[in-house]
């Protein structure tokens, strides 16, 4: 098995919960990017957005990926449904990890992200799949492993994801 596994995927796919349990489930360490930038900045995600703005996200959300692709231990990254945006970004996930990209249907996902505590969630469904079709090339050119989540429990998500890492 890789020692660093990243999961990617739009917001509200399961990365979160699934990366967690997955991490358990192998042993591993468990780092969700948008905590790690909380935590380094002080402040809630949706407060970056609104002091720094998504540039300013974006450069946090960078740092904090190289962090936790550049160490030696076994780790599972869950990263933010942007983190693919930037091509450094992309490299480092194409370069140190196995990368799974969370594949789910979009009105679910529209569904699960009404809360305010994403900033780029979206007023309309257009607006919030006009997103999605902008970044599904980039999921997909970093992945390893699609899994179709199609509406399946996460425990199911995280065991398909540890049978692929056996091997
Ligand atoms: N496969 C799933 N089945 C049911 N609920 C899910 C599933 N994946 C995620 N969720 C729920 O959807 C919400 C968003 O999940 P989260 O892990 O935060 O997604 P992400 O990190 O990709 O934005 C959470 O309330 C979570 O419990
Ligand atoms: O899609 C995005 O650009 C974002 C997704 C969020 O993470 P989740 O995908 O874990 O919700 C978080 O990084 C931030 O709100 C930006
Ligand atoms: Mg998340």
């Amino acid at each position: 098995m890789k020692d660093l596994v990243a999961i990617v995927g739009y917001m509200g796919c399961g990365k979160s919960t699934v990366g967690r349990l997955l991490a358990g489930r192998l042993g591993a360490a468990f780092v969700d990017l948008d905590e790690a930038v909380a935590r380094r900045a002080g402040r809630s995600i949706p407060l970056i957005f609104a002091e720094r703005g998504e540039e300013g996200f974006r450069e946090l959300e960078h740092g904090e990926l190289a962090a936790a692709l550049g160490g030696g231990e076994a780790r599972v990254v869950a990263c933010g449904g942007g983190a693919v945006l930037r091509e450094d970004n992309r490299r480092l996930l194409r370069e140190r990890a196995a990368t799974v990209f969370l594949e789910e249907d979009l009105r679910l996902l529209y569904a699960r992200t009404r809360a305010a505590d994403r900033p780029l969630r979206g007023a309309s469904f257009e607006e919030f799949r006009r997103r999605y079709e902008l970044r599904l090339p980039l999921y997909r050119e970093v992945a390893d492993l699609t899994v179709e989540v199609d509406g399946r429990g996460v425990e199911e998500v995280a065991g398909e994801i540890a049978r692929w890492l056996r091997g």
